[in-house]
């Protein structure tokens, strides 16, 4: 039965994100983080919990409020976990860093691992539990004058960077003691480590080209005599790693940049005796990786793939929906798990395969935790049920229309729920661009059909979901793109009636790239909203965290090389022709989207004279409509709600 109450941008309050399911390695439990968004305090209370698989009994690990991602020991009786500590330098400067935490499944409490670390970026228990390989952050930034020489300068959510290595270790769990893998390099960044099932090696990918970061080797290091060798070079993509239960594989979670930054992420097989390399899931032609967008997240350590006896798992994105797939060396991926209209969200299976722990949202479900044995799906937790009794939540309907080149683009409306009057529309663009929406929870889109606007959300060329070439718009951003949206538009007009004289365009990232393309390209929409975007090519070269690398993968120019299309792509180009109201929402710690690509878009609005509001959000950075403060995510979605209600405002019959 749907609650009566109105869901506004406080409704955000009590909601609580379920994540990180980690099954013990014998299927005896599943642990996993819940982090309740908390207004009166101004976070995510986060703490860890349990469920016994056989008898369902829930229990609380660790009440926080500040835990988070446990990783069950291969013998089930321990856990790690991050605790995130707040410490401030000698000026004051914010320092934020976590905890490692160790405890027992069968007793409560905790005891300190490793005092302070900036992050964790991979932890690998070693088979008989004592040790863990780990790959973490280490060296911090000047504290007053940064003295830089070294790339990359900042990444958002972390800050400077430029002194930071992120590096191998051991560690051994009850001295505490921590040990460097060297592995001979001046400059690293691991993106991840596996120690093997036979407990010999441990398998690392990392950076070690400053300037080309996006290249990764393949190291496997010998535990027992301490040397390491090189098994690959050269790869790209995510670079997450899995030994295959006989310990003589790997499989590696990336691809060779065919298609450079639009390759999908495809499941690789790695042979470290021969280096040689297959693809198991290029016949798929699907990325093996969830980029379905959803506001509803929270921090999780999940390894992207895993290789039990029965395969390696993985996720996929097809769609708009996150489906679990397998696959074995020989053989084509299949689905495990389709959940139909929904995402797998996350997953972790037990050592054999036959249980796998998951979390599982819908366009109207927040996420949950849910079970997968035998062929049958179980849902075990009810974190969000009460929150979402109290509101009315309408269902998104799906479309999808023949462009005019021919291939088919799919969207959804989510109109406003029943007894609310539709006052107008927003098109809503999405991120990345090799990003999706789809199936997963957007609690921002609720607050919009609450407010009597219905949603119209759309993949268009560049999107992911689809296949490698249909994300690839390298070259050609604010071509095929803008013109699928704009087909779009047209679609939902006149196929579904909505009225063409009340529309807003709004979208964060590229998709507020795109909004600033959009509002340079036509005056069909009354109001725009445009959010942690991009105006300038040029000078988001050299200042995104996403690597300079980026604008020319994507964009195939620099400031000094084919300029004139770094120019010729940049909506402040076509400044001159908006006409359409535009708020501009942007973060002063958006090191993505530098601030300056919000400044340069405000100035030259306000000289144009058109109606315009720049809102700056302290402290806060690219992913503040994600995981920013809680009081500024309410505050942000106040601000757009007012904007468009200003610039839509009622006279409903005149379509
Ligand atoms: C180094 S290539 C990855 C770039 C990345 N693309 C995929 O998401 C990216 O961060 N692009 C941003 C410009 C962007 O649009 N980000 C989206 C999606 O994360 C956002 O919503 O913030």
């Amino acid at each position: 039965m749907p609650g009566a109450e109105k869901l506004g941008p406080d409704s955000l309050d009590g909601l609580v994100l379920v994540s990180n399911p980690a099954v013990t390695p014998d299927g005896r439990y599943i642990l996993y983080t819940a982090a309740r968004v908390s207004l009166a305090t101004d976070s995510y209370e986060s703490s860890i919990l349990a469920v016994k698989v056989d008898s369902g009994e829930q229990i609380v690990l660790q009440s926080g409020p500040r835990d988070s991602c446990p990783v069950p020991s291969p013998d089930g009786r321990r856990y790690v976990f991050a605790r995130k500590v707040e410490q401030r330098d000698r000026r004051g400067n914010k320092l934020p860093g976590i905890e490692l935490r160790l405890a027992s499944l069968d007793a409560p409490g905790a005891s300190q691992l490793i005092a302070r670390v900036e992050g964790i970026v991979s932890l690998s228990w070693s088979p008989d539990s004592r040790r863990l390989a780990a790959a973490l952050p280490m060296g911090r930034p000047d504290e007053d004058v940064k003295e830089i020489e070294t790339l990359p300068v900042w990444f958002n959510g972390k800050g400077f960077v430029y002194k930071t290595r992120i590096e191998p270790f051991i560690i051994d769990v009850d001295s505490g003691i921590m040990e460097r893998i060297e592995l001979g390099l001046n400059w690293l960044q691991v993106s991840d480590v596996a120690w093997s099932p036979d407990g010999k090696k441990i398998a690392i990918s990392v950076a070690a080209d400053m300037l080309r970061p996006y290249l990764l080797d393949v190291y496997v290091y010998d535990v027992e005599n301490g040397e390491a060798h090189v098994v690959a070079q050269g790869l790209r993509g995510y670079g997450e790693l899995a030994w295959s239960p006989d310990s003589k594989l790997l499989a590696y979670l990336g691809h060779r940049g065919e298609r450079g930054f639009s390759s999908h992420q495809k499941i690789m097989l790695l042979n470290p005796e021969t280096g040689g390399l297959e693809c198991l899931t290029c016949s798929l032609d699907r990325n093996a990786v969830n980029t379905v967008n959803s506001d509803v997240r929270f921090r999780s350590c999940l390894k992207k793939l895993q290789w039990t006896i029965r395969g390696i798992y993985f996720l996929v994105s097809d769609s708009g929906r996150v489906i679990l797939y397998r696959v074995q060396p020989g053989m084509e991926p299949e689905p495990v798990l389709d959940p139909g209209e929904a995402v797998v969200d996350e997953f972790s299976a037990s050592r054999d395969g036959s249980i796998i722990a998951y979390t599982l949202m819908t366009p109207v479900d927040p996420k949950e935790l849910y079970l997968y044995r035998g062929m049958e799906a179980r849902r075990l937790t009810r974190h969000t049920e009460a929150w979402k009794r109290r509101y009315k939540l309408a269902q998104p309907r799906r479309f999808s229309f023949r462009a005019s080149d021919g291939a088919t683009v799919e969207g959804w409306v989510l109109p406003p729920p029943e007894g609310v009057e539709q006052r107008g529309w927003v098109l809503y663009i999405h991120g990345g661009p090799k990003t999706m929406w789809g199936y997963g929870f957007m609690h921002e889109f609720h607050v919009l059909s609450n407010a009597g606007y219905t949603v119209v959300y759309v993949n268009p060329r560049g999107s992911d979901g689809y296949s490698e070439d249909f994300a690839d718009i390298r070259c050609r951003y604010g071509e095929r793109d803008y013109m699928d949206l704009m087909e779009a538009v047209d679609y939902v007009v006149k196929q579904l009636g909505l009225p063409k004289s009340r529309a807003a365009v709004m979208g964060g990232s590229y998709g507020g790239f795109m909004t600033n393309w959009v509002i340079g390209h036509t005056s069909f929409f009354r109001a725009a909203v445009t959010m942690r975007g991009i105006s300038n090519w040029i000078s988001m070269y050299g200042t995104t965290d996403i690597g300079w690398y980026f604008v020319e993968d994507q964009l195939c120019c620099t400031p000094w090389r084919r300029s004139d299309l770094c120019w010729e792509k940049s909506p402040l180009r076509y400044a001159d022709r908006i006409e359409t109201p535009t708020l501009i929402i942007h973060s002063n710690e958006d090191y993505r989207c530098w601030l300056d690509q919000a400044l340069q878009l405000y100035t030259a609005l306000k000289l144009r004279g058109v109606e315009t509001k720049l809102a700056i959000f302290p402290g806060e950075n690219h992913d503040l409509s994600r995981s920013g403060k809680p009081r500024h995510r309410v505050k942000r979605l106040q601000l757009i709600l007012d904007w468009l209600n200003k610039h839509i405002p009622g006279a409903r019959n005149e379509d």
